[in-house]
C-alpha cells in the first residue's frame, strides 16, 4: 500500500514529505497541498507546500553535489541507475496504486507506467555508457587554410543543476525520462512533481534514495506550480530545464535565461485516412489512440481526417467499437475514468457544447456524471467548430471528412501544435510523401501516434515544443561539448617521413 512498508518514512502523518539532502522533510511553510481523487472527487493524499527558502536550499546542495557527482566515474552512476531501476519495478504495486487514486489511471495501465519506467532507467544507464564514454578527434587539416598542427579533442560534460517538470498523465514516467538522462550525464536533478501524480512521484524519488545516491544530488519539491513555479524557472542555480505539460511550457521558455530548453507541450495529432485504407485496423488504432487513459496522452489522436468515400463506413466501425468502450473506477481497469479535474472536464463539456450548436453529428448521446465523461465521437465536424482545433485531453474525438488528401494536410499544418499524426494507406509511396508534408516531429504510418518505445526520438515542431525527447537525444541535449585543442610547432603526419629532421 501507498506510504507504507519501505515508504512509511516518506509521510508524516497525513502529509507526504518532500526530499531534500538525502532526507525526507516537513515544509517549514507549515502549508499542505490537497490532491483530489479524480474519480471520488474527494482528497486523497496531502503533499508539503515548499517554501522559496527550502528551494534555495536544495539549489545550493543541486550545485555542490553535483561537483562530485561529475567526477563519479560512469560506469558506477550507471550501476546506481541500475540500482534504482530494480527497486522500482519491485515496488511497483504500492506506486501504481498512487497513480490510480491520483490521476485515475486504470490499475493496470498503472503497473505498466511503472515497469516501463524501470526499463527506461536501465536503458539509460547503458546508453550512457556507450555514448558519454567516447568522444571526437579532429585534425586541422581538413579544412582549408590549415596544416595538421592542431589536434581536437571532444567530450561531452555535464550542464549542472537540471530542473525537471513532467505533467500529471505519466507523472512516473515523464520524470524518470528526465532523471535518468540527466544523472547518467553527470548533472543533478531537482524534481518539481505536477500536484495530481506528486505523490506517485514522491515514491519513485524514494527508490533512487533507497538505491544510494549521494546527498543533495536528487530533490523532490512540491507545491503548485501555479505559487513555486515561477520561482524554480527562473532560479539563477537552474541549468536546464527539462518540461512537458501544456502552454505552461510557452511562457516558462519565454522567462528562463540562456539555458538549454527540453520542452515537450501540446499536441492536435491528426489521423489522416486514405480511401485505399484497412478500414478494420484504422478503426482499432483510433480507439486505441483517441481514447486509451480517456485521451489524457499528447499522443493521442485528436482529429480523424477520413476520405469523404469511406468515412460512412469508417465511422460505423469505429461506433461499433466505442459501445465496447467500459467506462468507470481505474481500480476495475475500466476503459474511461474520471478526467483529471472538474476543470477539465468543464473544458472539455465546453468543447463539445460549441460542436453541438454548430451541427456536429452526435454518434452517442454525451454522457457526463462528475469528472467521468463517456466516450464521445463527433462526426461532420467543420473548421468552424472548435474541436477541429483544441486538444480535449478527454475522450471526445472528432471526424471531419475531407475530399483530398491536400484538404487533410493542410488542415494538419494549418494547427499551432505539430506532435505527431499518422497516416493509412496500403500506399508505401503515397504514405512518405504525405509524411513529408505534415509539419508534425514524427508521422506514424499505419498505427497510431505514440511516443514510445522510449528510445525514439520525440520532439514536437510549433507550439508543441523545442528539443528532442528520447534517451539517446535526452543525454545529448542535458550535456555540452568541451574541447581541448593541443597545438603542434609543426605538422605532424602518423606514419609520415621527417619525424627526425623535424625534431
Ligand atoms: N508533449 C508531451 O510530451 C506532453 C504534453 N502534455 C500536455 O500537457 C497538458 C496537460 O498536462 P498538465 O499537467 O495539465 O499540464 P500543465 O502545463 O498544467 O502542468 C505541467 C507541469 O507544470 C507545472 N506548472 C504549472 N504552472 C507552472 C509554472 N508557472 N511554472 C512551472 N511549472 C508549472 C505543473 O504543476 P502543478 O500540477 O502543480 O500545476 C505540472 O507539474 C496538455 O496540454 C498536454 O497536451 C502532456 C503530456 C505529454
Ligand atoms: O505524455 C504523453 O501523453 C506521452 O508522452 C505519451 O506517451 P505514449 O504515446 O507512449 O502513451
Amino acid at each position: 500500500m501507498a506510504g507504507t512498508g519501505i515508504f512509511t518514512e516518506i509521510l508524516d502523518g497525513e502529509v507526504y514529505k518532500f526530499y531534500a539532502d538525502g532526507e525526507w522533510r516537513t515544509s517549514s511553510s507549515g502549508k499542505s497541498v490537497a490532491i483530489v481523487n479524480p474519480a471520488t472527487r474527494k482528497t486523497q493524499y496531502k503533499v508539503q507546500a515548499c517554501t522559496q527558502e527550502e528551494v534555495n536550499k536544495v539549489m545550493e546542495m543541486a550545485k555542490s553535489a553535483q561537483k562530485s557527482w561529475a567526477k563519479t566515474p560512469l560506469w558506477k552512476r550507471a550501476e546506481l541507475l541500475h540500482k534504482a531501476a530494480a527497486i522500482l519495478k519491485d515496488n511497483k504495486a504500492p506506486i501504481a496504486e498512487s497513480l490510480v487514486k491520483e490521476i485515475a489511471k486504470p490499475a493496470k495501465d498503472s503497473v505498466t507506467e511503472v515497469v516501463r519506467s524501470g526499463d527506461l532507467i536501465s536503458y539509460c544507464a547503458e546508453e550512457g555508457v556507450r555514448i558519454l564514454g567516447e568522444g571526437k578527434f579532429l585534425l586541422s587539416d581538413s579544412f582549408p587554410g590549415n596544416e595538421r598542427t592542431k589536434y581536437c579533442l571532444t567530450s561531452k560534460i555535464p550542464l549542472g543543476v537540471v530542473l525537471a517538470i513532467p505533467p500529471f498523465n505519466y507523472p512516473v514516467n515523464l520524470a524518470v525520462s528526465k532523471i535518468a538522462p540527466a544523472l547518467i550525464a553527470g548533472n543533478s536533478l531537482v524534481l518539481k512533481p505536477p500536484t495530481q501524480g506528486a505523490v506517485s512521484c514522491l515514491h519513485m524519488v524514494h527508490c533512487f534514495h533507497l538505491a544510494g545516491f549521494p546527498k543533495g544530488l536528487i530533490s523532490c519539491i512540491t507545491g503548485k506550480g501555479s505559487e513555486i513555479g515561477d520561482f524554480l524557472t527562473m532560479h539563477p542555480a537552474v541549468n536546464c530545464i527539462s518540461f512537458t505539460g501544456g502552454d505552461t511550457g510557452i511562457s516558462i521558455s519565454k522567462k528562463a535565461g540562456m539555458i538549454p530548453l527540453q520542452m515537450e507541450l501540446g499536441g492536435k495529432d491528426a489521423c489522416i485516412v486514405l480511401e485505399d485504407a484497412d478500414l478494420d485496423l484504422v478503426a482499432s488504432n483510433i480507439i486505441k489512440g483517441g481514447f486509451s487513459y480517456s485521451g489524457q496522452r499528447c499522443t493521442a489522436v485528436k482529429v480523424v481526417l477520413v476520405m469523404e468515400s469511406v468515412a460512412d463506413e469508417l465511422v460505423e466501425k469505429v461506433k461499433a467499437k466505442v459501445a465496447k468502450l467500459t467506462v468507470g473506477p481505474p481500480e476495475e481497469n475500466c476503459d474511461i475514468t474520471a478526467v483529471v479535474s472538474e476543470s477539465s472536464a468543464n473544458f472539455i463539456e465546453g468543447l463539445v457544447m460549441d460542436a453541438k450548436e454548430k451541427g456536429a453529428t452526435f454518434c452517442q448521446e454525451y454522457k457526463r456524471e462528475g469528472n467521468l465523461i463517456w466516450p464521445l465521437l463527433l462526426d461532420n465536424v467543420r473548421p468552424d467548430m472548435r474541436i477541429a482545433w483544441e486538444e480535449p485531453f478527454g475522450p471526445v474525438l472528432p471526424v471531419l471528412r475531407i475530399s483530398s488528401v491536400e484538404e487533410g494536410i493542410n488542415h494538419c499544418n494549418a494547427s499551432n501544435f505539430g506532435l505527431q499524426g499518422c497516416v493509412f494507406t496500403k500506399d508505401i509511396n503515397k504514405a512518405m510523401l504525405i509524411s513529408d508534408a505534415m509539419e508534425t516531429g514524427t508521422v506514424q504510418i499505419n498505427s497510431a501516434p505514440a511516443r514510445g518505445p522510449d528510445h525514439f526520438p520525440f520532439q514536437g515542431l510549433k507550439d508543441s515544443g523545442i528539443g528532442s525527447q528520447g534517451v539517446t537525444n535526452s543525454i545529448n541535449l542535458m550535456t555540452k561539448v568541451k574541447t581541448t585543442v593541443i597545438n603542434l610547432p609543426t605538422p605532424s603526419y602518423s606514419m609520415g617521413d621527417g619525424f627526425i629532421s623535424r625534431l
